[in-house]
């Protein structure tokens, strides 16, 4: 697991840490472990041209005596200052080892063919130490402007602590941010820097340990490893049955929409379920068994939505492609009235939307797997724009309003429980923005609910393993919500090799 924590925590316990020793020692620490990486991206230390970007803060000081360590090893270190102060300890440090510092004019545009400008596209390192966390709001004016044209240029950048303009408790970037081929992040992650955007503009991260493990609570957010999700995932055993491993029940998919159904079998199926009980109306039902023979089929009846829901299973999925009419709705008001999980996807969340208190009176384990359009339609006054820019925020809020663990779908795919941390997925890919992934997920989630895993746990396997099957079934070109499912076993057999 990779963990996140708050700004004001890391303070907190940075504040701690410090208090027992000598001055400087963590800035010592975190310049040590910023210049060994900033050496092991530079082709060779002696003779290369390093740029840093300084603000007026620790993080620019952080910048500064890594940069001293790189002139010490023979580099031409440039040192642009841009703010009002400057940390005088590293850049005396830096002086001493013979770099140089010049101050930017403080003016908002730094033109192109500045001497800034042409020094950052000559470098052979950009070094990113405007602002770390002490940073708020969008980057304002030189800050801004050196970021942009960092931005243009194609030389390697590493950001200290994390890249400048991102948001460090959400991820959320306000104008002009660094975008970094390597962020070296200090004593635990920052939030932003495992959730998009901001975590699109970080590039690699390395954690540099500084000693502040031992004093840091229980984190924001989560990062789940293969290794963690290897350890989760129900596997058969000798004494597994179908029964014992789990019986999903699927309210998925109308014959007007038959992929969806299909879609979400094929996504128990390989996801490992013990088995699988599809209800639908005939012409879907009869697709699914024409595409999976090892479904059992409810064929319900268009009179009576209730009469053949089956009864024996371990969890629900019910939404995708169901559509929102009457008989959808009372489907869905039965099956949130059975005390097992219920994962609700699609329309379902729509529905819900209409019908808020399904949910929030309910009392067994919910799940709700939604995209930025369909939280939009459980938060009024809310637009998919804003919950695109802060997910992590969102996604939490929709958990604690709605009493249930959320799954938001999307750029990064968080996963969020009241009194939890948040779970950010590592593994999301752009390939999977292709219609009916989502369908393939809800199956894969459910299979592993009626395995017996809580909700955010077979989210966050489901979630992994998803973008890890995508990534297997790429092979140059795009992929289709089909290819998915014949790649989930690689996925989950490449956990052990991960
Ligand atoms: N915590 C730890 O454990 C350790 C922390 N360490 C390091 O300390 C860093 C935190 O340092 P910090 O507190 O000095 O703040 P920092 O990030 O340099 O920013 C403040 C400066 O930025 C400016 N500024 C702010 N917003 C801005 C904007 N939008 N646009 C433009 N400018 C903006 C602000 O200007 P002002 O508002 O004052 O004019 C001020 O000058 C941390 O990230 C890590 O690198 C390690 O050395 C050791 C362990
Ligand atoms: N840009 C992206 N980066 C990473 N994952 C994405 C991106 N766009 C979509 N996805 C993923 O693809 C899936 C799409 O689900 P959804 O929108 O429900 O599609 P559908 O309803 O067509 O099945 C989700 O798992 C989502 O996280
Ligand atoms: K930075």
């Amino acid at each position: 697991m990779r963990y996140a924590h708050t700004v004001d925590t890391v303070r907190g316990a940075e504040g701690e840490l410090m208090a027992r020793l000598p001055d400087g020692a963590l800035m010592r620490r975190a310049a040590t472990g910023l210049a060994r990486v900033c050496a092991r991206v530079l082709p060779r230390v002696y003779g290369s041209r390093v740029v840093l970007l300084v603000g007026g803060g620790d993080n620019g000081g952080d910048a500064l005596y890594a940069g001293s360590q790189l002139a010490s090893r023979g580099a031409a270190v440039r040192a642009l200052l841009v703010g009002s102060r400057v940390h005088e300890g590293g850049l005396s440090a830096l002086r001493s080892a013979g770099g140089r510092a010049v101050e930017v004019p403080r003016t908002t545009e730094i033109p192109a063919g500045s001497e800034a400008a042409t020094e950052m596209a000559a470098a052979d390192l950009i070094v990113d130490g405007l602002v770390g966390i002490g940073g708020t709001g969008g980057l304002r004016g030189p800050h801004a402007s050196l970021a942009a044209l960092a931005g243009a240029t194609e030389t390697p950048t590493v950001a200290v602590d994390l890249p400048s303009g991102i948001e460090a408790d959400t991820g959320a970037v306000e104008g002009t941010a660094v975008r970094a081929d390597v962020t070296v992040t200090f004593g635990t992650h920052k939030p932003g820097l495992l959730v998009s955007p901001g975590a699109e503009h970080a590039g690699v991260v390395e954690l540099v340990d500084i000693g502040l493990a031992g004093e840091l609570p229980t984190a924001r957010l989560e990062s789940p490893q293969a290794g963690d999700v290897d350890v989760s995932l129900p596997r058969p055993g000798p004494e597994s049955t179908k029964y014992r491993r789990g019986v999903l029940g699927m309210a998925v998919g109308s014959d007007r929409y038959r992929g969806a159904a299909v879609l979400a079998a094929g996504g128990a199926l390989r996801g490992g379920v013990g088995m699988l009980r599809y209800a639908g109306h005939d012409a879907v039902a009869t697709e699914v068994l024409r595409h999976w023979p090892e479904v059992v089929v409810s064929v319900l009846d268009p009179e009576d939505p209730l009469a053949g829901l089956p009864e024996r299973v371990d969890a629900w999925v019910v939404g995708p492609g169901r559509g929102v009419d009457g008989d959808a709705e009372t489907e869905l008001e039965a099956i949130l009235g059975s005390p097992l999980p219920v994962l609700l996807d699609a329309d379902a969340v729509t529905l819900l939307g209409t019908r808020p208190r399904l949910v929030r009176d309910r009392e067994a384990p919910t799940l709700l797997t939604p995209h930025a359009a369909e939280m939009a339609r459980l938060l009024p006054d809310t637009s998919p724009r804003e919950i695109e820019a802060r997910r992590l925020e969102y996604a939490t809020r929709t958990a604690e309003e709605y009493g249930c663990v959320v799954l938001l779908k999307g750029s990064t795919t968080v996963i969020a429980e009241p009194g939890r941390p948040a779970l950010a997925d590592p593994n999301g890919t752009s390939l999977l923005a292709t219609a009916g992934t989502g369908d393939v997920l809800s199956g894969l989630v459910g299979s592993l609910l009626s395995g017996g895993l809580a909700p955010r746990e077979a989210a966050m396997c489901g979630a992994y393993l998803h973008g890890l099957a995508a990534r297997l079934a790429h092979d140059g070109g795009p992929i289709s919500a089909s290819d998915l499912i014949g790649a989930l076993p690689s996925a989950i057999r490449a956990l052990r090799t991960e």
